[in-house]
């Protein structure tokens, strides 16, 4: 009996990859779309030089996670276009806020002054945690929001952590959980009375990250080391990111992974001798299910049998997100140039930011813009299912508006994204750990990746599938034998 794989994501086919190394075939990956690569998409304009990306076009290769995709990337011996920590897209960052574009701060003089959109200078939000004491009883998880404004003031979480949040996972602070990107601010206050106290108190300890331990097979991956040694902020790879589960794809048929396209699951069971999965009207008998799909996607094909465990996955909120790809013929467009810029919130605006593509990456005297819009506030703005054209209009409308670029593109792509990221929202490790807790106490076969649990970057999906390979007990009969 064979192990499968459900979703041919870079989750899934991460999954894939490391399954193989550790446990050999036969494995199988189902991919409900004729494509592999789930969110990850890259148009690749060759005569004109530019790309499009309707989701990431960026990596950080920061921390473990970071380095684990290096790794791989390196593995897949996949070429890479770093960006390093000097260059003007990792430099720049920028806001669209009362009425004009603000540059953030991107080095520590910057919190002396005063800087727009901020009313005061940024140091006087350290000192605002400095005096103020711990509240929030120990374990308990509240919302992002709530913990910048407590620690930092409502400035800081209305012009600096919202806006965060919607450039990572589109989503609202107030209700997203502290612990989806300040888990260790947070557990600092709890510990210390204080973040910058925390922080204090921890430099003068030895912290090893435990995370580390046991992952890597000698040393740090070497890709890894020179990102460190060059100082890269971010990278893309050479022709677009869907070329890395493209690459994944081409290395697992190669190595006799049956990656099955346009194969949807559409009921999962178990049994005493392991799982039953149906796939284009046939029941297959499987030994493991490792599951990349997305907790909404999941949820119906364990309704029947296990519906609390089906309503614990749906309990996981998902957001809509439009991407509008937008080219134009000139390269002078932008008087400001920088990674893109996002819009607070409390600017009550439907885009949620811009990114300037060909201010990142070399794109042939064209300039590229992928404006994102509607979120979390994707109903309120186009719960009525605006046309494409509309939503081309709305997104042109706001760059005028914004950037002043009069000029209209000469090629534009419109995309809606349904249910495209997850929401971690206030108590979501609790429900995660409920989920996983389901699994284990019903001995379920059946193991999670992806999206949904433990980080929405590539680079946390990527090592939320190794991790999830790695529990894999070696010494009983492994998975597919
Ligand atoms: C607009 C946008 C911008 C982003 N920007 C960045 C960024 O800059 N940097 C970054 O690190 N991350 C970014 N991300 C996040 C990152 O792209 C995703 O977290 C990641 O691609 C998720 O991968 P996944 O494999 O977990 O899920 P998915 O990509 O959702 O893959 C799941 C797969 O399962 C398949 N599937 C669904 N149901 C079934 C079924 N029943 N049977 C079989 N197959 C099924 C789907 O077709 C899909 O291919 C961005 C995401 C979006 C949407
Ligand atoms: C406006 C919408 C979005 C933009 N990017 C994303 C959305 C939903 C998705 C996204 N962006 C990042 C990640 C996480 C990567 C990780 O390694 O964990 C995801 C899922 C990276 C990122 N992009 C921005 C920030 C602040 C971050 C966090 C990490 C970092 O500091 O690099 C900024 C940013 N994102 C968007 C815009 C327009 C923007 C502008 C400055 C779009």
């Amino acid at each position: 009996m064979k192990t499968a794989v459900l979703g041919g994501g870079i989750s899934g086919l991460s999954a894939g990859y490391y399954l193989l190394r550790k446990f050999g075939k036969p494995l199988t990956i189902y991919e409900a779309s004729p494509r592999v690569g789930g969110w990850i998409r890259s148009e690749w304009h060759k005569e004109r030089g530019f790309l499009f990306e309707s989701g990431p076009r960026t990596i950080r290769p920061k921390g473990i996670a970071g380095a684990n995709t290096l790794e791989l990337v390196d593995q897949l011996n996949l070429p890479i276009k770093p960006i390093r920590a000097s260059h003007v897209a990792a430099r720049n960052r920028m806001l669209y806020a009362k009425g004009q574009i603000c540059l953030l701060p991107n080095s520590p003089r910057g919190l002396i002054g005063t800087v727009p959109p901020f009313t005061k200078p940024l140091y006087r939000a350290l000192l605002h945690d400095l005096t103020t004491g711990g509240t929030v009883a120990k374990n308990e998880d509240e919302s992002i929001y709530s913990f910048a404004q407590r620690r930092f003031g409502k400035e800081i979480a209305d012009y600096a952590i919202s806006p965060m949040i919607c450039g990572i996972c589109a989503g609202d602070a107030r209700e997203i959980s502290v612990r989806f990107l300040m888990e260790s601010l947070f557990e600092k206050e709890q510990k210390y009375g204080g973040v910058i106290k925390g922080m204090l108190y921890s430099r003068f300890k030895n912290n090893v990250d435990e995370s580390k331990v046991g992952l890597f097979d000698q040393d740090e991956p070497k890709l890894f080391k020179q990102a460190v040694q060059e100082k890269w902020a971010m990278y893309g790879l050479a022709d677009g990111l869907e070329q890395l589960p493209r690459a994944l794809r081409k290395y697992l048929g190669e190595h006799d992974v049956n990656v099955q396209l346009s194969s949807k699951c559409h009921n999962l069971s178990f049994n005493n001798d392991g799982a039953r999965i149906s796939v284009r009207d046939v029941d297959l008998p499987v030994a493991h299910v490792v599951s990349s799909l997305p907790a909404h996607q999941l949820a119906p094909l364990v309704r029947t049998q296990h519906p609390s465990l089906a309503a614990q996955l749906l309990d996981i909120p998902y957001v809509d997100v439009v991407v509008v790809n937008l080219q134009y013929n000139s390269d002078r467009l932008l008087k400001q140039n920088g990674f893109g810029l996002l819009v607070p919130p409390v600017e009550k605006l439907p885009v949620l930011g811009v990114i300037f593509d060909s201010c990142c990456f070399d794109m042939a005297g064209n300039t590229i813009l992928t404006v994102m819009m509607g979120g979390r506030w994707f109903d309120k703005w186009f719960g009525h299912q605006p046309s494409q054209k509309e939503l081309r209009d709305i997104a042109q409308l706001h760059v005028r508006k914004i950037l002043h670029i009069k000029e209209e593109p000469n090629f534009s792509r419109v995309h809606t994204l349904h249910k495209c990221i997850p929401q971690y929202t206030v108590g979501h490790k609790r429900r995660v750990e409920n989920i996983r807790s389901y699994i284990k106490n019903y001995k379920l076969p059946l193991s999670l990746c992806g999206a949904a649990y433990d980080g929405v970057g590539i680079n946390d999906v990527i090592l939320s599938a190794r991790r999830q390979v790695n529990k894999l007990p070696v010494h009983q009969p492994p998975p597919g034998h």
